[in-house]
């Protein structure tokens, strides 16, 4: 019996493009994107340049997407046969150190504590959050050099993908998260990342829009994206307990200073950043 064959597309668009090509293969009829850059697992193939892997389900439709590209824009078709290749970025997905003393491993992968060790279990693949990007990591670290204001506090995880930042919280001493997301698939993931580390009583995960959330809290998470990011800022900021942490991730360092602003009222307390990221770590008045 013959291997079956995945038609790909490749092409090299500037990190500013990358969102509306992206769209625009989907649009072509892609049943999925990735986005390989100089963090991700499967490199870039230039420097300061994303790859878009785009799959299509023939050959016709990927050759027919090539055609349809934007002047200047040479996209690549390339054949995958044989399986062995979905299973292939395991072998890369190992246990480390998301944030000092804590631990993220996929579930086919042992790992023993070191006394005073968190380790969460993290079933990457479908949903964002394998905390392997920068934009996740300094979230968690964030998190991690708040812990002591977060103890027994509700978070609420904006954006929460696999639902990777709400398990951090919790794992470092907060006692429930509400998450949410626009994608459902993400929702669903959370759930089940939250019960391999038998936290599921204490995590609310739904597709409830942000404005018809009631809950106040504490510490407030948004890993999203600074266009996401800017329209939202009355409506994050009035989820925030007076007095409370809001953390923004996903923020490229040349628009810090555009989401900095449509946050005046909120004081910057600090602004770390990870290659080309940066999180703002901002603390609403008290009351
Ligand atoms: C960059 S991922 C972050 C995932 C995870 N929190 C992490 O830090 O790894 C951003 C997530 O935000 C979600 N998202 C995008 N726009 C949103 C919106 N307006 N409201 C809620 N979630 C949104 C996406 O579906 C995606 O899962």
């Amino acid at each position: 019996m013959s291997e079956p064959r995945y038609p790909f597309v490749h092409v090299d668009v500037t990190p500013e493009q990358a969102d509306e090509i992206s769209g625009l293969l989907f649009e072509l009829g892609a049943s999925g994107v990735e986005e390989r850059d100089e963090t991700t697992l499967q490199k870039n193939a230039a420097s300061g340049l994303v790859t878009l892997v785009a799959s299509f389900d023939s050959r016709e439709e990927a050759e027919q997407a090539i055609a349809e590209l934007p002047e200047g824009l040479v996209g690549r078709y390339e054949e995958v046969v044989g399986d062995a290749w979905r299973d292939a970025w395991k072998e890369h997905y190992k246990p480390y150190t998301l944030a000092e003393g804590l631990v993220v491993r996929p579930p086919w992968e042992p790992y023993e504590a070191k006394a005073g060790e968190k380790v969460l279990e993290l079933e990457p693949g479908r949903a964002f959050g394998t905390g392997l990007h920068e934009t996740t990591r300094l979230v968690a670290q964030a998190i991690r050099t708040h812990a002591p204001e977060i103890a027994k506090a509700t978070v609420l995880d904006v954006g929460c993908g696999s639902g990777i930042l709400a398990l951090v919280a919790l794992a470092l001493g907060a006692e429930r998260a509400v998450c949410i997301d626009i994608d459902q698939e993400a929702i669903d993931v959370t759930v089940e990342n939250a019960a391999r580390n038998a936290m599921q009583d204490r995590v609310e995960a739904s597709t409830t829009p942000l404005e018809e959330i009631t809950a106040v809290s504490p510490i407030v998470l948004a890993n999203i994206e600074a266009r996401v990011l800017i329209p939202m800022a009355e409506e994050l900021q009035k989820h925030v307990a007076p007095g409370g942490l809001l953390l923004l991730s996903g923020i490229l360092v040349p628009q810090k200073d555009d989401v900095r602003a449509a946050y005046p009222d909120m004081e910057l307390l600090a602004d770390p950043s990870a290659g080309e990221w940066v999180l703002l770590a901002l603390r609403k008045a008290k009351a």
